[in-house]
């Protein structure tokens, strides 16, 4: 038998290093402050309090220190070149997201953190990357859709990284069908957007009559900066409203997704883990692995439901490390078994002694136990995004 896990002992006792995870709701606050950061700010700031010389930055960064900047469309996402450590100025948090000013994962980042600076990052890597250097404090990662399902590749980061999930996000998705100014729907021959964006306004995009491809790329407002930079006016792009304000499209259709209610869930990601408590509703989040056995799952499963433990979501990813079991038996052949990491959310604090308890259950099964994260579950009020005549459900 296994040791038992010391699960709960693994969190801090105090606040984490910045004192402000406390999950915040009010949206009013928040604004976002994303406009082009320097090289020349970047050495500025460098020189402030490290004794070495300024490092040297290929491409603009955006300011995540001047929160009166307004947007600028021509700033570059963050890339992996840029990332170099600079110290905290100010109390306000340095959020990174993928994507550009006017995506989804910025709304959430500001939602979730009201007073935050949020960074853009060309790819969920770089927001990563960007908090394990400190450029960032937090990363804000959109991981499933009510209508489009798991974002799955999301889910592998996390085994990539050693970040901790101290929180999640519901944001009500409402998208448009943008292009440029004076461009008609019948001309159209094409619709490009993040692979979410499609497929949460397939049937609608179908219902219009749209006689277009569909192609993905890495974020929606990119999409819709795109179509701006090129002046395409053959292409739209299914992004938020306010990415159309910010690239100086036209909204052609509003409130594009197949339903009403059409929410993503984010989770918010931090060097250290938060303090797990018992006065409000958490969630944890788990990933495991397996080598063989018989009803493993059905095992750990059963260890979260005999604790009244209520389970949210349960996912399973190929097993990078061994995608494949093969067993060999000299009289039939050789059985293929494909091998999972199963990601396991669950509704309980680490705080609570049955959901300790689960988990030491669970480690008696698995090969390979961690948890993400244990963190307060966005318990804001429903507010789905308003309806309209174009939504397919309608
Ligand atoms: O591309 C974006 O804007 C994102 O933040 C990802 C996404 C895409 C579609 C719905 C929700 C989140």
């Amino acid at each position: 038998m296994k040791a038992a896990p010391q699960l709960a002992r693994s969190y801090p006792s105090e606040q984490n290093s910045q004192g402000t995870d406390t999950y915040e709701t009010s949206r009013s606050e928040w604004q976002s402050s994303s406009a082009i950061l320097t090289s020349k700010v970047v050495s500025q700031q460098q020189s402030e309090t490290l004794p070495m010389p300024p490092v040297s930055v290929g491409v603009d960064h955006v300011n995540c220190h001047n929160s009166t900047a307004r947007v600028s469309h021509h700033q570059k996402p963050l890339t992996v070149n840029d990332l170099s450590p600079t110290p905290m100025h100010g109390s306000n948090l340095r959020v990174a997201y993928q994507g550009v000013p006017g995506a989804y994962s910025e709304a959430a980042a500001g939602k979730a953190y009201p007073n935050c600076k949020a960074i853009p990052c060309d790819q969920f890597e770089v927001a990563f990357q960007a908090v394990e250097c400190w450029t960032a404090d937090r990363a804000v990662l959109p991981v499933e859709n009510s209508l489009g399902g798991s974002i799955h590749r999301n889910y592998d980061l996390f085994l990539r990284h050693r970040l901790h999930i101290v929180g999640e996000v519901h944001l009500p998705i409402h998208h448009c069908l943008l292009a440029l100014p004076g461009v008609r729907k019948e001309l159209l021959t094409r619709v490009i957007s993040h692979p979410q964006g499609l497929a949460q306004c397939e049937r609608t995009l179908t219902k219009l009559g749209l006689n277009v491809s569909r192609e993905a790329v890495d974020d929606t407002a990119g999409a819709a900066e795109f179509i701006a930079a090129n002046n395409l006016h053959d292409t739209a792009a299914i992004a938020s409203a306010r990415a159309a304000e910010i690239y100086g499209l036209e909204i052609l259709e509003d409130g594009i997704q197949d339903d009403a209610s059409n929410v993503t869930r984010f989770v918010m990601l931090a060097r250290d883990p938060i303090v797990p408590r018992t006065d409000r509703p958490f969630k944890t989040s788990i990933v495991f692995a397996h080598e063989k056995g018989t009803s493993v799952l059905f095992k750990v499963l059963s260890a979260l439901a005999f604790r009244d433990i209520s389970l949210t979501k349960i996912e399973s990813r190929p097993n990078h490390n061994r995608p494949i079991r093969l067993v060999d038996d000299v009289n039939v052949g050789t059985a293929k078994h494909f091998e999972y990491m199963f990601y396991v959310d669950f509704e309980a604090s680490m705080a609570e002694t049955r959901a300790q308890n689960a988990l030491s259950e669970v480690q008696e099964f698995t090969s390979f136990l961690r948890v993400l994260g244990s963190y307060p579950m966005d318990m804001t009020p429903w507010s789905p995004s308003s309806s309209t005549s174009h939504t397919a459900s309608s």
